[in-house]
């Protein structure tokens, strides 16, 4: 829901643009907080969800850790402030350059995610005269009950080490000179939001964990990954997840023993509900059995309903909160694919060109997936503390 002053404030802008009310921002970094704190949980912020420099500082103040995917985050992390002993490398291919340039950071730790890594991430270390603490990422076949596209557990995904691999890991490990094993990392997927998915991975996780423990491995850091969905449908009901419920269950289930931690990598429940794309109606246009809105926003700057057949709640703010939402819209962008709609059959009031739109939610794969597609210009975000 937006203010009449932030309404305004949207004012002259040009749109498309994203909007980060980062009041939002800070209540559900503080819940979050809260929620963890009570068991002692550590949080690494998955980065990929959203590296915009004001979300990053926002939440590097709040005291999180940060889970990168790449060398660029990895770097960029560092510079925002983020503490290197708080900085967690994962990702299925680093490259030799971004695994050098992360042990030179001396970053907490790398999640592992195959035994060909284990050896290249050894070789490299020694290189450098570095040892690489590490952990290794086991895809535990657990379903995550979300969109296929986004479940990263199941053993037909690309996502870390099959559980038959992991003799020959623990093989490696009692011989390689230059790793350091902290623990192991679980991720099973996105956008989660029957929480009993977790209750399996605990179950799961305290498996191996034992494996591991009976093996003589001391395992400082069992890291069960993110994945806490958030409520698309109604963001002004539930604009902050059920952090607390989220983190009872891993309390609940996840065998630990004294001194060993837990972290978590959340991405999407920190950063979605706080943004949203702004944009506006270009053109009304009457199809054969339907109405379009054409907007300036496309694929190009929030690809999740092209991807996925996402929804995203679409709001007229310039016609304010229409009691009869009397009209049905398939709400669309300019980009040349059919594909490049928001919502079809979407029931708004009577909109007219140059109506501002909101398209809530947007704060979590949104920007960072943005691309250049038919040359569209790339606009700068406006952020309020106070909305
Ligand atoms: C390894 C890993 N950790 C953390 C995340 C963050 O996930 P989410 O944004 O669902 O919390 C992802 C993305 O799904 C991931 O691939
Ligand atoms: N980008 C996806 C989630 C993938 C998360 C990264 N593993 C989304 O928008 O929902």
């Amino acid at each position: 829901m937006f203010s009449k002053e932030t309404i305004a404030a949207f004012g002259a802008r040009k749109t498309p643009f994203y909007f980060y009310d980062l009041a939002l921002l800070d209540d559900t970094l503080s819940a979050c907080k809260k929620a963890a704190d009570q068991y002692g949980f550590h949080v690494h912020y998955a980065m990929k969800a959203n590296f915009n420099h004001e979300v990053l500082k926002a939440i590097q103040a709040q005291g999180f850790g940060a889970d990168c995917v790449s060398g660029n985050e990895v770097k960029k992390a560092i510079e925002v402030g983020f503490p290197a002993d708080k900085v967690v490398f994962a990702g299925v291919g680093k490259s030799d350059d971004e695994i050098i340039a992360a042990l030179q950071f001396d970053i907490f730790c790398f999640n592992v995610e195959s035994v060909q890594e284990l050896c290249v991430i050894n070789e490299l270390a020694g290189k450098v005269g570095k040892t690489a603490r590490v952990a290794l990422r086991i895809n535990p076949n657990v379903d995550a009950y979300t969109h296929h596209n986004i479940t990263t557990g199941l053993e037909e995904n690309k996502f870390g080490i099959n559980q038959w691999e992991l003799p020959a890991c623990a093989e490696y490990l009692n011989t390689a000179e230059h790793l350091w094993l902290e623990g192991i990392h679980f991720h099973i997927g996105s956008q989660i939001t029957n929480l009993t998915v977790f209750k399996s991975l605990c179950i799961r996780v305290n498996e191996i964990k034992t494996w591991f423990e009976e093996r003589g491995f001391n395992l400082r850091v069992l890291n069960v990954g993110g994945g806490l969905g958030v409520d698309y449908m109604e963001p002004d009901q539930n604009n902050i997840a059920n952090f607390s419920g989220y983190f009872e269950i891993f309390n609940q289930f996840l065998d630990r023993k004294l001194g060993q931690e837990v972290h978590f990598e959340l991405g999407r429940a920190l950063v979605a509900h706080c943004g949203s794309l702004i944009s506006r109606v270009l053109y009304v246009k009457n199809g054969i059995k339907k109405h379009f809105l054409v907007l300036d926003a496309g694929m190009t700057e929030l690809m999740r309903p092209a991807l996925y057949q996402a929804y995203h709640k679409i709001e007229n703010l310039t016609r304010g909160d229409i009691k009869e939402h009397d009209q049905k819209y398939d709400i669309v962008g300019p980009i040349c694919e059919s594909t490049d709609c928001f919502g079809k059959e979407v029931q708004l009031g009577e909109s007219f060109r140059g109506d501002l739109i909101a398209i809530r939610t947007a704060g979590a794969y949104g920007d960072v997936m943005s691309s250049r597609y038919n040359l569209r210009e790339q606009s700068e975000p406006f952020y309020l503390r106070k909305s």
